[in-house]
């Protein structure tokens, strides 16, 4: 049985849904601070199966321990945590308790209960870690890894994603409030008057940040491979996720406004703390060891964002 951490979010949610689909037994554990149980809901019912749903939160011990003495779980896919790049230069030391105490609880309890086999959802910031969220999932990265060196019998993989775009459907779509891909979509309904791009002076060619947007569904993809992967494979690994293409906050935002054929108003502030001019995610380590391409289009994913505005007539 896996236990899915972070199932009620965004990445969470779509991965269940893909392992609901393929059969695999799943008990999701999340403290819903972001996470929605509805989504949870839904998912169950697109895929037309069930995962048992806990409540609760990954500091709190003795919750895990009852989870773990009451299944059989011998797999973890950790994706609980917070996200937000900016939010976490505001309170680091809620990053670092969620995101670091939290996995290092988790840790502990897999060791305690013998669980061996752990799927990460680390960050391509942490390569470079230039805010206090993406140094918190530096540590995770590097806990596992001392950790697998201490034991050849663990089978870790610390999946570093790049921008996770789009969705299965608009009922998994991200909402959270920092992210760029969110934030454009309440200027499309109309809850924002306008959108605010932070910074138009890095060194990039139309002078807006870059990153490495990469549709969800890719994510997925190469999660269920690399679980396969940890099938055969000891030790710790750490693989980036993405698309292997930047694109610049501007040209989204002109993708955005071709897909829904409206123009759509912004305003340029001064860079937000903690952003990188670009996030690089070479992709060739992951195509090769995971035997994984990524098939979906930035078209495709901003496609699947919009969809809810346009039937909706917005
Ligand atoms: O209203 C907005 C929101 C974002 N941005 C810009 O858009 C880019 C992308 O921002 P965002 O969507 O917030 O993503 P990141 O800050 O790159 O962080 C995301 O991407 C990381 C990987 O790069 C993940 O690990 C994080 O969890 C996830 O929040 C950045 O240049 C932001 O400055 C804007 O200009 N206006």
């Amino acid at each position: 049985m896996i236990l899915l951490t972070g199932g009620a979010g965004y990445i969470g949610s779509h991965m269940l849904l893909a392992l609901l689909q393929r059969g695999d037994d799943v008990v999701v554990l999340d403290n819903l601070s972001t996470g929605s149980k509805q989504v949870f809901d839904h998912v169950c019912r697109i895929s037309g199966s069930n995962a048992e749903f806990v409540q609760g939160d990954i500091r709190d011990t003795d919750l895990l321990n009852i989870v773990f003495s009451r299944l059989p779980i011998d797999t973890v896919i950790h994706m609980a945590g917070l996200k937000s790049v900016s939010q976490s230069v505001v309170e680091p030391l809620r990053y670092y308790d969620n995101n670091v105490v939290g996995s290092i609880n988790l840790l502990n309890v897999m060791r305690n209960f013998g669980v061996k086999k752990l799927l990460f959802a680390s960050s391509i910031s942490a390569s470079k870690p230039c805010s206090p969220y993406a140094q918190s999932k530096s540590i995770v990265d590097e806990a596992m890894k001392d950790m697998a060196a201490s034991d050849d019998t663990y089978s870790f993989i610390s999946l570093r994603y790049s921008n996770p775009i789009g969705c299965y459907d608009v009922t998994l779509a991200d909402t959270s409030q920092d992210n760029l891909l969110p934030a454009i979509m309440r200027v499309i309904n109309g809850e924002q008057s306008y959108l605010t791009i932070f910074g138009n002076d890095y060194d990039t060619p139309d002078g807006t940040a870059m990153r490495d947007y990469v549709h969800i569904l890719d994510v997925v993809d190469a999660s269920l491979l690399a679980l396969d992967y940890l099938d055969n494979h000891h030790g710790h690994h750490c693989l980036p996720v993405g698309s292997g293409k930047s694109t610049s906050v501007m040209r989204i935002l002109e993708l955005f406004a071709q897909q829904t054929n409206q123009c759509l108003p912004y305003v340029i502030k001064a860079r937000r703390t903690g952003d990188t001019a670009d996030s690089h995610c070479d992709i060739s380590q992951a195509c090769q060891q995971l035997g994984w391409q990524p098939k979906h289009s930035i078209y495709d994913a901003i496609a699947s964002t919009t969809n809810f505005s346009i039937t909706k007539g917005l």
